[in-house]
């Protein structure tokens, strides 16, 4: 398996490369040359199998074998052993044919842990390999950061420099970052949005110079290694609920649409996914998107799910990729509209390939807080407000109750005590594992949202241009 630039501009490169190169060099992102497909067999075999062995099957079509057997294996294993739950990722019923699916029992209670606990030791084994290091540069609107440090904190192969909106995470998400003392992690408030900093991180990746001296790595979604550990979870869910022999429809919380891309490539696969539906909150860019057939970035709003306070959303690119058939000049046209006006049309037979596939939908502050409420007193499950976007979206929409229908859970609701406890009262407490995490000293430096600032600290901090010691 082979990866290609979505621009059609860059070097195709092998999947090690590919986990290492972040934003490729023409300013796209890679995709596999071709999906792989499970037969419909070989997706019945993987029911009764741990996390760990799904993961196996379903990841290594993409691996290029760079991870011997006897490597993925326990590298697998030792990724969801940091899970708190034995089932890494349940599913709870909480409505007839309604499943939430949770995502959050890893070390930073998100669904970024699922791909962050495995980046990590794979990037570790391919500079160990390299015997070389990396400078790992990341942006956050909150949970991507958390995963990240936990997941390369005291290596020595890597420096992380993890740039987040000053006062647009949560507290507890703020503190996952900053209270973490390891000398190679490098929390740093930006004077921005999300956007600005997503902005930044591309920039970085685009300043060759800078790139190749630094030798920076990406560990947001622009990595496919990042979609690709995601993947797996939908085939698990799916499995569970009858697939290959019966359909399955998901509803995912969206910002980059990384979360929600995994699942579309899940259908490529063959996994028989019915609808895919992409639940925004007022940040509703790809709502908008895919109602009106124009992509317009307007001001990033904060809400009460500050981790999809988005507008400018990554992934869009890959799944734009291909409804226009792989016509990487088509793509980089309407990418150069984006840039200048801050919009682009997609062809209208683009957007009906994006239709087919993908429903949406957006929730309020107000829709937000009282599905909250409301889930809790029926039921007596307590969705974080991401979580809530979706089932509140996913009740608005018509449902085809022969095809079961899974919510994904994307945080644990103690990652946002204050926004869950003024929608119902209630303020959930964090596990043990981070009981005192309100007392951990906290290291952020801040930054004013400048590039040339970024550029000069990450230089006077990181190791990788000193090479391996
Ligand atoms: C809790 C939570 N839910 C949903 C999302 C949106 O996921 P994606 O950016 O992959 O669309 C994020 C951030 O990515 C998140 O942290
Ligand atoms: N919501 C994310 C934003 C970054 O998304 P990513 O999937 O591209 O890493 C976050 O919480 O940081």
């Amino acid at each position: 398996m082979r990866y290609i630039s979505t621009r059609g501009e860059a070097p195709v490169l092998a999947f090690s490369d590919a986990l290492l190169a972040g934003l490729a060099r023409d300013g796209g992102l890679y995709v596999p040359e071709a999906f792989p497909v499970l037969a419909p067999q070989q997706i019945a075999a993987l029911a009764g199998h741990s996390y760990a062995e799904v993961a196996g099957r379903v990841i290594a079509p993409f691996l290029d074998g760079v991870f011997a057997p006897a490597v993925l294996a326990p590298m697998l294993e030792g990724a969801y052993a940091s899970f708190r739950h034995p089932a890494t990722t349940p599913l709870v019923q909480i409505a007839p044919n309604r499943f939430v699916l949770e995502l959050f029992h890893g070390p930073t209670l998100a669904f970024k842990d699922v791909a962050m606990q495995l980046l990590g030791p794979m990037m570790d084994h391919v500079l160990t390999q390299r015997d070389q290091r990396a400078t790992i540069v990341g942006a956050t609107s909150g949970d991507t950061g958390s995963a990240a440090i936990e997941a390369f904190r005291g290596s020595d192969r890597t420096d992380v420099f993890i740039l987040y909106p000053a006062g647009r995470v949560s507290e507890v998400q703020r503190r996952q970052m900053t209270g973490v003392p390891d000398a190679n992690v490098h929390a740093i408030a930006i004077e921005g949005t999300f956007d600005d900093c997503q902005a930044h991180v591309k920039a970085l990746f685009n300043n060759h110079g800078f790139r190749d001296r630094l030798q920076l790595a990406g560990v947001n979604s622009i990595n496919w290694a990042r979609i690709v550990a995601q993947v797996v979870y939908y085939f698990v869910a799916g499995v569970a609920l009858g697939a290959p022999h019966r359909k399955v429809s998901f509803v995912v919380p969206t910002g980059n649409f990384g979360d929600v891309l995994a699942g579309y490539v899940a259908k490529r696969m063959g996994l028989p996914v019915d609808r895919l539906v992409v639940a925004t909150n007022v940040n509703d860019i790809l709502a908008r998107t895919i109602a009106t057939g124009r992509y317009e970035v307007t001001g990033v709003v904060p809400s009460s799910s500050p981790s999809m306070d988005i507008q400018v959303s990554s992934n869009f690119e890959r799944v734009l990729f291909e409804a226009l058939d792989r016509d990487a000049g088509a793509l980089r046209g309407l990418m150069a509209s984006l840039a200048q006006s801050g919009a682009f049309s997609p062809p209208n037979a683009a957007m009906a390939a994006i239709r087919a596939d993908f429903d949406a939908g957006r929730a309020d502050e107000v829709q937000t807080a009282a599905t909250i409420a409301r889930v809790r007193a029926e039921t007596g499950y307590l969705l974080d407000p991401h979580t809530a976007v979706a089932v509140s979206v996913a009740e608005r929409l018509p449902q085809d109750r022969h095809v079961p229908q899974v919510v994904l859970a994307t945080a644990h609701p103690a990652k946002f005590p204050d926004a869950v406890a003024r929608a119902c009262g209630e303020r959930p407490a964090l596990p043990p594992h981070l009981a005192d995490l309100m007392e951990r000293p906290e290291r952020t430096p801040t930054l004013p949202s400048d590039i040339g600032a970024i550029e000069a600290y990450i230089a006077r901090h990181a190791r990788a241009a000193e090479g391996v010691a």
